[in-house]
């Protein structure tokens, strides 16, 4: 599992380790982690030409700190400093005693663009709410060079605890952050100025419940249901589906085709696509009366393609089995009656329906959907999984986020949530909770999506064909 722990919590634990170590002690685990990387990026030292960008914090001592490492390589180092008079000493002693140079901001435009490396030490876990403006343009300038780019901790400029970026920031190749990885490395549009992640193990203790956590293969191979020698198809779950409509009887067929690779043991679709659905997949139970009256099943999906029938919606809702509401179903499906169910309920929007339902623009979810994710799931008292390139799962208890960062841009395309929602429902069928049936779906989605595409457009009937090559992988 890899997890991410919020500023505060970074804090207590870095007080309580740094009160059991020498002075200082922290911050050269830290700048060594940070040299190694910078060194990596670079391949050779000796030579190279690397700037570094400096604020007043410990996130500049930690630069400064590496950077004279690197000038003992035999790197030729300038700091650009932009509060001189408080920049942290340790470091700038080191710095110069290895040699290195110290300019002001002015110098910043013509020495970072001849530089091979640039380490953004501006602000780490320090920083709120977006640059000052004499950092601002530091941050541009590194944004634009086309020398590689290292962020210390985290890329200045975005919010360590929610993933927003409010403005100028830096854009890195590679970050290398210390201790635990902090939730905006993780979500977007932070995630995206991180550029890869490198974790520096400094020794930090960190409690049991993280603030997001991200499956890994393991962790979802833990999770996938895997039918024993005592199952039968009743067993290992039914599913039924309630989707489609005349206009949209492809979203079943998706749905559908998405549920059969989820591993519950049956699938039954209810509504006006039997047809279409029977024609793709024989093995599909098929019924053209009402949810209620479809036979025993051990959860529903509700809502793909379903138009405006509001009534199946109503009818799953009243089900006492866990059921999962996407799209069409999301607007028709009442929140009073969300709230009053007993079983689990999983709601799968994207960022446009989560607007919708919390009645503001797209861009505020897109902007922040750490905050949006978890604000729907405690109004709707439900599960909540947040679609996009990191897709969010929160549940109404306000405990851990998990992200998933499987997903790839190719997903973005038409009837590829539907796939996702049969995917999410037959793992809720099989048994798992809502939180781990909808971060598994979206784990397994997001590779299925990778193996489909693999660089060239697919379809979401591609995504679903490629489920078991990605469950395979993931079991290996
Ligand atoms: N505390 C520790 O034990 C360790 C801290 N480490 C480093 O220390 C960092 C945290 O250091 P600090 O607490 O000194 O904080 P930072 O260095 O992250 O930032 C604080 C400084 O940045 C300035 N600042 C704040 N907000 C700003 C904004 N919006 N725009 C521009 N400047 C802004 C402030 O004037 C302040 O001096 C971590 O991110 C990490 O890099 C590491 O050395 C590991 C050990
Ligand atoms: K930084």
């Amino acid at each position: 599992m890899r997890t991410a722990y919020s500023v505060e919590t970074v804090r207590a634990a870095e007080r309580e380790l740094m009160a059991r170590l020498p002075e200082g002690a922290l911050m050269q685990r830290a700048a060594a982690g940070l040299a190694a990387a910078c060194a990596d990026v670079l391949g050779r030292v000796y030579g190279s030409r690397v700037v570094l960008l400096i604020g007043s914090g410990d996130n500049g001592g930690d630069a400064l700190y590496a950077g004279a490492r690197l000038a003992r390589r035999g790197a030729g180092v300038t700091a650009v400093l932009l509060a001189p008079e408080r920049t942290h000493p340790g470091g700038l002693a080191a710095l110069r005693r290895a040699g290195g140079t110290l300019v002001t901001p002015g110098a910043a435009e013509q020495i970072v663009r001849r530089a091979d490396l640039v380490v953004d030490g501006i602000v780490g876990i320090g920083g709120k709410g977006g640059l000052r403006p004499d950092a601002a343009p530091l941050a541009e300038l590194a944004a634009d060079s086309r020398a590689a780019v290292v962020a210390v901790d985290l890329p200045s400029g975005i919010e360590a605890d929610t993933g927003e970026v409010l403005g100028a920031a830096v854009r890195a190749d590679l970050t290398v952050t210390f201790g635990t990885h902090k939730p905006g490395l993780l979500i977007d549009p932070a995630r995206e100025y991180a550029g890869s992640v490198r974790l520096v193990d400094i020794g930090l203790e960190l409690p049991d419940q993280a603030e997001l956590e991200a499956l890994q293969h393991a962790d979802v191979a833990a999770r996938l249901p895997v039918p024993g020698a005592a199952s039968d198809k009743y067993r290992r779950g039914v599913l039924g589906v309630a989707a489609g409509s005349a206009r949209y009887p492809g979203a079943a067929v998706l749905a559908v085709s998405g549920a059969l690779r989820g591993g519950a043991g049956a699938v039954r679709y209810v509504g006006p696509a039997g047809d279409a659905v029977i024609a793709a997949f024989p093995e599909t139970l098929v019924s053209d009366k009402g949810p209620h009256k479809a036979g025993r099943v051990q959860a529903w999906v509700v809502g793909p393609g379903a138009g405006d029938d509001a009534s199946a919606v109503a009818e799953v809702l009243a089900a006492e089995v866990p059921v999962l509401v996407d799209a069409d179903g999301l607007r028709l499906a009442e929140r009073g009656a969300v709230r009053a169910r007993s079983a689990p309920t999983l709601m799968t929007p994207h960022a446009g329906e989560a607007a919708a339902l919390l009645g503001v623009s797209r861009a505020v979810v897109e902007g922040a959907r750490l905050a949006s994710v978890r604000e729907l799931a405690g109004l709707y008292g439900a599960t909540v999984l947040l679609k996009g390139a990191t897709t969010l799962v929160a549940d109404a208890g306000g405990g851990v986020v998990r992200v998933n960062s499987t997903g790839t841009a190719w997903l973005a395309t038409a009837g590829s949530g539907d796939v996702l929602s049969g995917l999410a429902g037959s793992l809720l069928a099989a048994g798992l909770s809502a939180v781990d049936a909808g971060s598994v779906a979206a784990y397994v989605h997001g590779l299925a999506g990778r193996f489909a595409a693999d660089g060239a457009p697919a379809g979401a009937h591609d995504v679903a064909s490629a489920i078991p090559a990605a469950w395979r992988d993931i079991r290996d």
